[in-house]
C-alpha cells in the first residue's frame, strides 16, 4: 500500500517567529485531529529547518523537507545548500525540480537527475516535481512532455532507488492561480505517469509509488482530488501557510 502524503511548500514566505508558530500549530492540530495514516511534510525556507526540527521530532507523522538542494555535494557554489548538509541536520525530504526552480533558475532535467542521485546518496527522499505549462497543455502532447520529465531525470535509477522517490504532478497553469485541475484532469495525468513508471520498472514499483497533486489545492478542492484512485496526496503551496486550512486539507486525505 503506497504512502499517503500531504506536503506544504511554504516557498519564500514567513519570518522565523511566524514559522515557529505555524509549525507548532500544525503539529498540534495533526496530533489532535488527524486520525488517518498520512505523512505530513513541511518544507519551510531552509534557514528555519534547524529551529523547526525541535517542533517535529516527537511527532513522527510530521517531517521536514527542504525546497531544493544543489547537484554537487560541496564546493564553491555561493548561496547554495547541499544534500549532505540537509542530512547532517536530520532532514528527510527534499523537493527537486519545482516548476519555479525550472522557470526562474533554469534547472534542466539533466541537472535534476544529478540532484536526485545526490539526494538519494545522502538518505533524503526526493519529491520530484513535474508538470506542463498552459501553452503546452493547449498545443503539445502534454502528457508525453511530463512523462519525458520523468524519463530524463529519474529513469536512470535502479528499481530499488526509484522506489524511494515521491512524484508531485503540478500543472504550472494551476500553481498559485486559484485554477485547480479538475479531478478528471489530475486522475488522467496520474494514471498516465503510473503507467509510464510501470513500463519502465514494472507494476509492483508503479503501484508502490506515491504521486501527489499540486496546484491551488484548498480545503474545498482537496476531498475530490484526493478521492481519485491515482492521487496519493498533495503538494500544497499557498494554503499550507494557514494552519487551519492546511490541517483541513490533511484531514481530507
Ligand atoms: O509547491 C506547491 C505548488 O507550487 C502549489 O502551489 P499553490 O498551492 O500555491 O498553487
Amino acid at each position: 500500500m503506497r504512502k499517503k502524503i500531504v506536503a506544504g511548500n511554504w516557498k519564500m514566505n514567513k519570518t522565523l517567529d511566524e514559522a515557529l508558530a505555524l509549525t507548532s500549530e500544525v503539529v498540534n492540530m495533526v496530533n489532535d485531529e488527524v486520525t488517518r495514516d498520512v505523512q505530513v511534510i513541511l518544507c519551510p525556507p531552509a534557514l528555519y529547518l534547524t529551529a523547526l526540527n525541535k517542533y517535529v521530532e516527537n511527532s513522527p507523522r510530521v517531517a521536514l523537507g527542504a525546497q531544493n538542494c544543489h547537484q554537487k555535494a560541496s564546493g564553491a557554489f555561493t548561496g547554495e545548500i547541499a544534500a549532505p548538509m540537509l542530512q547532517s541536520i536530520g532532514i528527510q525530504y527534499v523537493l527537486v525540480g519545482h516548476s519555479e526552480r525550472r522557470q526562474y533558475f533554469g534547472e534542466t532535467n539533466a541537472q535534476l537527475a544529478e540532484k536526485v542521485d545526490l539526494s538519494l546518496a545522502h538518505g533524503l527522499t526526493p519529491i520530484f516535481c513535474c508538470g506542463e505549462s498552459l501553452d503546452q497543455r493547449q498545443n503539445e502532447d502534454f502528457i508525453g512532455f511530463v512523462k519525458n520529465q520523468l524519463t530524463e531525470s529519474l529513469f536512470h535509477l535502479t528499481a530499488e532507488d526509484f522506489s524511494k522517490i515521491v512524484i508531485a504532478y503540478e500543472p504550472i497553469w494551476a500553481i498559485g492561480t486559484g485554477l485547480t485541475a479538475s479531478s478528471a484532469q489530475a486522475q488522467d495525468m496520474h494514471a498516465a505517469l503510473r503507467g509510464h513508471i510501470a513500463d519502465q520498472y514494472g507494476a509492483e514499483v508503479a503501484e508502490g509509488t506515491s504521486i501527489l497533486y499540486g496546484g491551488s489545492v484548498s480545503a474545498a478542492s482537496a476531498e475530490e482530488l484526493f478521492a481519485c484512485p491515482d492521487v496519493d496526496g498533495g503538494l500544497v503551496g499557498g494554503a499550507s501557510l494557514k494552519s487551519r486550512e492546511f490541517t483541513n486539507i490533511i484531514k481530507a486525505r
